[in-house]
């Protein structure tokens, strides 16, 4: 029998998780803060923000948003930025990727301060995360971590493949799996577009990340029997819906649960666990910045 793993359930019991948390900072006066940045007209960036700004509500972080039209020049990003930098009330900052082209990426990532950096994306936040100390992990990262924790899946000595090797996804989460750490200790395999044979690397592999943005480009002829499965792809495909798309992974689900040990539906597997982990390096930053000891799930 393939386990389905429920992302909104983990998502849930880790924002429950946090409620504690919370608690303690309000009691000493502070009120944990994310700021969300949205220079972009795609739809599903204008989604995907309103849903983090919607978690924050749920669980009493005070979400501030901004919205800059994505052809403004870039200064107004910068400014903007600074700005929150230097609010006391901001704790976190995130800048929804991407960015329109004639803004800087590395400049902006490099633009947040790394204490109030929730996404883990600035370069000294990187180097501490690779250095096996991180501050914050990269949320998507982190929440697959945690859903392995939650079911069970053995990292220790198992063979993984991580197909994507971008800065947000699948870089950080061969890091983590590497890492000689509780739910690392992977020996880790990562493709890419360059890859010869990809079915030949995932049909070798215990645990499959796709994080490629190509829709149900892994297949259950390129699985292992029994393996776990993690799609972190969000792709919108047409579709006679009323929204007009579906939302489709990475990952075949149809054929790929036949042969799965467990695997992530989509929607409902990683994304939620992305925003629940924003959240959860909300708190962290705001205990960081305000000196207050905070328990995290
Ligand atoms: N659920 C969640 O919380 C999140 C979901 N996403 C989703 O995950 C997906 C990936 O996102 P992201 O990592 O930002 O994507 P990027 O586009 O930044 O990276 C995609 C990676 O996939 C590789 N790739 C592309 N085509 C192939 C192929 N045919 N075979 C093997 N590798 C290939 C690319 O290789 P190369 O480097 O050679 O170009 C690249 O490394 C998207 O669908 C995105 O929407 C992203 C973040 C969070
Ligand atoms: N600075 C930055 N940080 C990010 O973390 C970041 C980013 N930029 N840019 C884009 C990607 C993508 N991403 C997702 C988060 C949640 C869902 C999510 O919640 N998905 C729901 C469904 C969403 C829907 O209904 O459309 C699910 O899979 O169940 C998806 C995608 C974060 N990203």
């Amino acid at each position: 029998m393939t386990t389905i793993i429920d992302g909104n359930e983990v998502a849930a019991d880790v924002r429950a998780g946090l409620a504690d948390g919370i608690e303690t900072l309000k009691a000493e006066g502070t009120t944990p803060g994310l700021a969300t940045v949205l220079m972009s007209d795609d739809p599903a960036s204008e989604t995907y923000v309103s849903m983090k700004q919607r978690d924050c509500e749920e669980v009493g972080i005070n979400g501030i948003h901004v919205e800059i039209d994505a052809d403004a020049p870039a200064e107004e990003l910068f400014d903007t930025v600074d700005e929150l930098n230097a609010d006391p009330e901001v704790h976190g900052i995130l800048v929804q990727m991407p960015v329109p082209d004639h803004v800087d990426k590395r400049r902006v990532l490099r633009a947040i301060d790394p204490v109030k950096d929730v996404d883990g994306f600035h370069p000294e936040n990187v180097g501490r995360m690779v250095a096996g100390n991180a501050r914050y992990k990269p949320c998507t990262p982190h929440g697959i971590q945690k859903l392995l924790e939650a079911y069970d899946v053995e990292t220790e000595g198992a063979d993984a493949v991580v197909v994507g090797r971008s800065d947000i996804v699948g870089k950080p989460m061969t890091n983590l799996l590497i890492q000689k750490a509780p739910l690392g200790n992977a020996t880790t395999t990562v493709c890419h577009s360059r890859t010869k044979d990809l079915a030949a690397k995932t049909r070798e592999a215990d645990i499959v990340v796709a994080a490629v943005g190509v829709p149900e480009l892994v297949t259950g002829d390129m699985l292992k029997d029994g393996a776990t499965v993690v799609d972190v792809g969000v792709n919108r495909v047409d579709a006679d819906t009323d929204k007009g798309y579906e939302l489709v992974g990475d990952v075949e689900f149809e054929s790929a649960k036949d042969v799965a040990g467990r695997i992530t539906p989509v929607p409902g597997g990683v994304g939620p666990m992305t925003r629940a982990m924003l959240l959860y390096n909300t708190v962290k930053a705001a205990g960081v910045q305000t000196d207050v000891a905070v328990d995290l799930p």
